[in-house]
């Protein structure tokens, strides 16, 4: 089956985008393993795919598969493309598009000067709802927040580190270090991603704080391994690190794909909003194969 396709990047962060506007392509778990991968398909760190709007109110439905095929609740710089598509293919003519996420509705807003902010909804804090199993763990309290340790078999660490547990729909597991450029993302990313203590697997967020209003991230995600940047991730992090008392309410996040702009308020019923770049990098077709 030949399908349509358009490939974006958010900050580095790179997708395939379906259009299923017009229906259903009905594509299974390998499939989307096959569109991300590398080498013998298009490549991507995420597939997203546009359906119509499933209610009134609600501009579009977002579909979400991480290119390990796995469908996920969110996504933060999918959601910037999300927007740039929709309004590019001529799908929709507003400036602000309401979309329903598995995590809820996210309501991206294109800007001026190009980029698109995103309203990300209220970062979820309780264990339980990220979610994170802390039985038997007595966290670190800090300013608002906490800091649990997270023990990692098999890592050359003796100690556990130190991980505060957010939810932005999806989960995230961050923890703060030194030097980004320095950190062993490679060697306990895989390690905190499968964590048994995560039943849905997290996203593993390295943050370096360089002053209140600037920071540094890394994230290896789960389902993709590390990206040059991660919007969810970034919103995390900065979440946590406001209620951990040691960020303001508006902070520049240099990832290395590029730079978002994260504000919050430090109020829980508030929502974290997430301002960054979308890119149409080019439109294509492929050959899938009937059993990839
Ligand atoms: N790997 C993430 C999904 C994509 C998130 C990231 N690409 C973003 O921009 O938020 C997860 O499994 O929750």
């Amino acid at each position: 089956m030949q399908i349509r396709f358009t490939k974006m990047q958010g900050a580095g962060n790179d997708f395939v985008v379906l259009d299923e506007t017009q229906g259903r392509l009905g594509l299974t778990p390998a499939h989307y393993r096959f569109l991300a991968d590398r080498h013998f398909g298009v490549g991507a760190d995420q597939i997203l795919t546009v359906r119509p709007s499933p209610a009134e109110g609600i501009d579009f439905e977002y579909v979400i598969h991480n290119a390990d095929g796995g469908e996920v609740e969110q996504c933060g710089n999918g959601a910037r493309c999300f927007a740039r598509y929709v309004r590019d293919k001529g799908l929709t003519t507003k400036d602000t598009i309401r979309v329903q996420t598995l995590a809820g509705v996210i309501a991206p807003q294109l800007t001026p000067d190009g980029r698109v902010t995103v309203d990300m909804g209220r970062p979820e804090f309780d264990a339980a709802r990220v979610p994170f199993d802390a039985a038997g763990l007595a966290p670190v309290a800090q300013g608002l927040g906490q800091k649990w340790p997270l023990a990692l078999a098999g890592s050359a660490q003796d100690a556990p580190v130190m991980v505060a547990v957010v939810s932005m729909g999806n989960p995230h597991a961050v923890q703060l270090v030194q030097d980004v450029d320095t950190a062993p993302v490679a060697q306990t990313g895989p390690l905190i991603e499968s964590h048994p203590r995560f039943p849905r697997r997290v996203n593993a967020g390295y943050l370096q704080i360089v002053d209140r209003g600037h920071v540094r991230l890394r994230v290896f995600e789960r389902g993709a391994g590390e990206t040059l940047a991660c919007g969810t991730g970034a919103c995390a992090a900065v979440a946590a690190g406001i209620r951990l008392g040691l960020l303001d309410a508006r902070v520049d996040v240099q990832t290395r794909g590029g730079l978002l702009t994260i504000a919050w308020s430090g109020q829980e019923a508030d929502s974290v909003f997430m301002t960054g770049p979308a890119t149409l990098v080019f439109d294509g077709q492929i050959e899938l194969p009937d059993t990839p």
